[in-house]
């Protein structure tokens, strides 16, 4: 099957199944059996017409008036060739459209062929529609960059419009290969000697001493990430093990592990010595914790499928030194990497995670010890999932305080960003995910 195909194929079935992009893409690449230049096209088309389908869409409608009831895959090939005639300066206009209107011919019949061949060919002539027309800030900023207006006006509120745009700006960004050391394995300098053995372009991370970066290409697909050396993980995110700090020999709780990228750096700072109890609801998504902990050669890990709200009924209070609540959030601060989610996540989704956090850190408060540590986080930039959160467990908990000695815990640059034992980074502070963390103390 040819790329353009594939990718019209691996659309529709994000749009109408809710797969995710990622894994449908993988799927495709293999079903495909493409090679790595066709394999990098088709990800670059999908990835790009999701990030851009509003953007499309408002360049797509005006020569759409005259159409009737438009099939979904008519529109999809539409976006798909439209994206690659505006953004992809290496595919030339002409080849795009032909090959639209074959895969039109061979999917539909000639009415459509020539609606497509019609509509493509017209934007050619005619241009695009100016979105610098459209007068408020908010929906201008939303339709160039694609983001649903209620999710731009709800970050222009939190942050101010410079900060939302520069955030809608990066979510657009294809987000490189970045990874953690496994310090048990090696240093950081050893695995990078050893990548660029491989013929990999990987340099030191910009912010967590633990990470490498790819220059180019995947830093799954190595042998050093095979051998145990590295666990493909955001930089933001290998903040989350260094704000709780743990030590060797300690006892400690990840309440929401699956698939062990925290949990894993946790036992890798522990020296491999003490314990990592690490839960998840889903059962088949503990099992690649397991599969992580043992690629990676820790022993200290011991995982548990369960509902972490009823933590209580299998533990005993006070019986971690530190506990760490990963919650599951909208995710808003990953859209580089999942851009559907931006379309699929709406308002009721943040009331519903806010009521499944609180309910996870009130059952995970009474196992922490005395004195002991506890650190909450997300991969969202939403305050009523972070700041507020923690305000109403603090609230709920006079026995926790906020620990301030986060800011000199984490790497110089990101200091400055550390307010009162919270931290929000956002996509483009380090060109690293958006992720709030926390860390929490209870009173002795
Ligand atoms: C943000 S992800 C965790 C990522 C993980 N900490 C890592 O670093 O690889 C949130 C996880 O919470 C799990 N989860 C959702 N609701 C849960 C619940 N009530 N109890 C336990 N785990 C839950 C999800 O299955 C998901 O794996």
């Amino acid at each position: 099957m040819n790329v353009r195909e594939l990718a019209l194929d691996t659309l529709l079935a994000i749009e109408q199944k809710g797969a995710y992009s990622h894994l449908q893409l993988n799927e495709a690449i293999q079903k495909g059996r493409l090679d790595g230049r066709d394999a990098a096209l088709l990800t670059e088309i999908v990835y790009g017409t999701v990030q851009r389908r509003d953007t499309l869409d408002y360049y797509l409608a005006p020569f759409l008036r005259k159409a009737r009831r438009l099939e979904p895959w008519v529109r999809v090939l539409l976006r798909l060739t439209l994206y690659q005639m505006v953004y992809l300066d290496r595919v030339p206009d002409r080849a795009a459209v032909f090959e639209a209107v074959e895969i039109a011919k061979r999917r539909g019949h000639r009415g459509i062929a020539s609606l497509v061949n019609g509509v493509l060919r017209a934007i050619g002539r005619e241009g695009l529609p100016s979105i610098e027309a459209v007068d408020d800030a908010g929906k201008r900023l939303a339709l160039a960059t694609s983001h649903p207006e209620w999710l731009v006006r709800r970050w222009i509120q939190q942050y101010g419009y410079e900060e939302a745009a520069r955030m809608c700006e990066t979510n657009l960004r294809p987000p490189q290969s970045t990874a953690r050391v496994n310090r048990l394995r090696a240093t950081v300098e050893e695995a990078l000697e050893r990548l660029r053995a491989e013929g990999m372009q990987a340099i030191p991370g910009h912010v967590a001493p633990e990470a490498i970066r790819a220059e180019k290409g995947n830093l799954a697909h190595t042998e050093t990430f095979r051998a145990g050396w590295l666990t493909i993980q955001d930089e933001s995110s290998m903040l989350v093990a260094r704000a709780l700090d743990p030590a060797p020999g300690e006892r400690v709780l990840d309440c929401c592990a699956a698939p062990g990228g925290k949990t894993t750096h946790i036992a890798e700072r522990m020296d491999g010595r003490g314990e990592v109890v690490a839960v998840d609801i889903h059962e088949r998504k503990v099992m690649m914790i397991e599969q992580q902990a043992k690629r990676l050669g820790l022993d200290n890990v011991a995982t548990l499928a369960l509902d972490s709200r009823r933590l209580g009924e299998r533990f005993a209070p006070e019986s971690f030194d530190r506990v760490l609540v990963d919650a599951p959030c909208t995710g808003f601060g990953v859209i580089r990497r999942k851009p559907e989610i931006k379309y699929t996540k709406g308002k009721d989704a943040i009331a519903a995670l806010v009521e499944i956090q609180q309910a996870i850190l009130r059952a995970a408060a009474p196992l922490l010890k005395k004195g002991g540590t506890l650190v909450y986080s997300t991969c969202t930039v939403e305050r009523e999932e972070n700041e507020e959160a923690i305000a109403r467990f603090l609230a709920d908990h006079p026995d926790f305080f906020l620990d301030a000695s986060l800011a000199e815990r984490m790497p110089e640059p990101v200091r400055p960003h550390v307010k009162g034992g919270m931290l929000q980074l956002l996509p483009h502070h380090f060109d690293s995910d958006g992720f709030f963390i926390a860390r929490l103390r209870k009173k002795v």
